[in-house]
């Protein structure tokens, strides 16, 4: 790939947001969209709406409703587009790799290419995802590197290399039927990259780092939407840019009418979060996205995915739809069952820490005092279905945690079962017929009243050897471990 195209050069300067749409459009009518191009845009224009906003003087306050959309200069672009061009290819001596498909060996070059360049900083701020942030800072977050190794496979030519994305990772597909993979960039704090090695089937297998196996693999135009699903529009950690939002969303609905979102349920999830947050008239309701990503996981992904239910769980939660929370939630604890917990996992143990431990105990209250003030109960502790939900939840977490090398649960977990546990009504609990996956049932209504009994005796004892177990036990807890990792680990590499 040369310099910019005549053709592409005719979109600038940017002065609105309808430019930059017409700008995507027409990349993407291509079938080798210009990722580079592309990713400089948005971080250029990322960068001035939230970093570096145009501090306004009083006067222009009085119409704040103006929208202070930047006019990007085809200049602007045009340097670092060319400086990202030029640094790829003096830095690959393509003659020495005649073959039409890439090899391992120049997929670590590349990713060392990009790697040499990155300052050793904090790299898990915001706005760091784009070759912006790359040509401009030196600065990439995990994703930000996977994407500029693709990108500059693109601009080598090669259109075999490719973006694979779990819903914490990024690595590379490459090869003439795309079976190779490599990891290009690090993952998490205080472990060791492993730039240039295969991700193998013992590492895949039952991770949900690597999605057993079932990770999002991008074509060029899947890559253009995870740029755009990338965007970040906060300004701190309350503020949003109205405009980078809306860019941000009207790209996701050109994606999404293009078919480009199809097999991407996060980037489907992002956009039902920003549906929630300004509604598009005419476009479905958050919820039906939502349900798409769902379906997008369950047809191509073999429902491993997590996420879909996570961002459902959330909306229902904020919109205090709390029955339909439990069940998005039991949906994803049903999800997350089949992995194996580890410990670069955790970004989803947080999910459901902030599910288990705060979310349903909050909701849980906030029912209780309704009830407390209502007549009759039409609410979730009366509710056999959200008891069943609530029990899915926790049933799915502890079949995570079974034979994992890391622990899950430890004596919060306990405790906050046991309150949430407390909160559904007596009754509710005897309507509950529990049936194992072979089907069989395994209490009616009488014997349930002994097992709640018993249920809360084995919670205590529980609780008593967990006490115990905690002071004796060699092993580290996952919150110790965690612990260790923030103190005792230096800044990774
Ligand atoms: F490349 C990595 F390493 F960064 C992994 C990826 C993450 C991610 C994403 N995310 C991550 C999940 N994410 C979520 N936001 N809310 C979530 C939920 F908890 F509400 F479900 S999950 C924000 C967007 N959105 C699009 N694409 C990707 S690719």
């Amino acid at each position: 790939m040369a310099g910019l195209r005549e053709i592409e050069k005719q979109f600038f300067p940017l002065q609105k947001i309808q430019d930059v749409i017409d700008l995507f459009k027409h990349e993407l009518k291509d079938n080798e969209p210009n990722l580079t191009l592309l990713s400089i845009v948005l971080g250029v224009i990322e960068n001035i709406l939230t970093v570096n906003r145009a501090v306004s003087s009083d006067a222009d306050k009085s119409n704040t409703l103006e929208p202070i959309f930047p006019v990007i200069e085809l200049s602007t672009i045009e340097a670092l587009y060319t400086k990202f061009v030029t640094h790829i290819k003096k830095s690959v001596d393509k003659t020495k790799f005649p073959d039409k498909f890439a090899t391992r060996e120049l997929v670590k070059i590349v990713s060392d290419v990009v790697w040499c360049c990155l300052s050793k900083s904090f790299k898990d701020r915001a706005h760091l995802q784009s070759l912006y942030s790359f040509l401009t800072g030196n600065k990439l977050d995990c994703f930000g590197v996977a994407f500029a190794v693709v990108a500059a496979f693109q601009i080598l030519e090669y259109n075999d290399v490719h973006l694979s994305l779990s819903e914490d990772h990024a690595w590379v597909v490459f090869g003439e039927d795309l079976k190779e993979t490599a990891e290009v960039t690090w993952h998490g704090k205080g472990n060791e990259d492993k730039r240039g090695q295969p991700i193998t089937a013992s590492v895949v297998e039952k991770s949900w780092l690597y999605l057993n196996g079932r990770p999002v693999t991008c074509n060029r135009h899947m890559e253009v939407a995870a740029i755009v699903s990338g965007i970040n529009p906060s300004i701190n950690l309350t503020v949003d840019s109205v405009e980078m939002g809306s860019l941000q969303q009207e790209l996701l609905w050109l994606l999404y009418d293009l078919g480009h979102l199809s097999k991407y349920p996060m980037a489907l999830g992002n956009l039902g979060d920003l549906e929630e947050i300004s509604p598009t008239p005419g476009r479905p309701p958050p919820v039906d996205i939502f349900e798409e990503a769902i379906q997008s996981s369950k047809v191509h992904y073999n429902n491993q995915h997590v996420y879909p239910f996570t961002y459902l769980g959330g909306y229902h939660y904020r919109n205090q739809n709390y029955k339909q929370a439990l069940k998005a939630w039991a949906e994803a604890s049903n999800a997350v069952k089949n992995f194996n917990y580890n410990r670069e996992d955790e970004e989803i143990y947080k999910e459901f820490l902030e599910v288990g431990n705060d979310l349903i105990p909050t909701m849980m209250k906030q029912v209780a005092s309704e009830n407390a003030s209502r007549i009759h109960h039409t609410s979730i502790s009366y509710d056999p279905e959200c008891y069943a939900d609530f029990l899915r939840f926790y049933d799915g977490i502890c079949e995570w945690e079974e034979d994992s090398k890391t622990p899950v649960l430890h004596i919060t977990w306990a405790k906050q079962l046991v309150n949430s546990l407390a909160k559904f009504d007596p009754t509710v609990r005897k309507l509950i017929h529990l049936t194992s996956e072979d089907g069989d049932e395994s209490s009616s209504s009488s014997e349930s009243e002994e097992e709640s009994e018993e249920e809360r005796e084995i919670i205590q004892d529980e609780n008593r050897n967990q006490k115990k177990k905690v002071k004796a036990k060699k092993g580290k807890t996952h919150d110790q471990e965690k612990s260790d990792k923030i103190n005792g680990q230096t800044e990774d590499s």
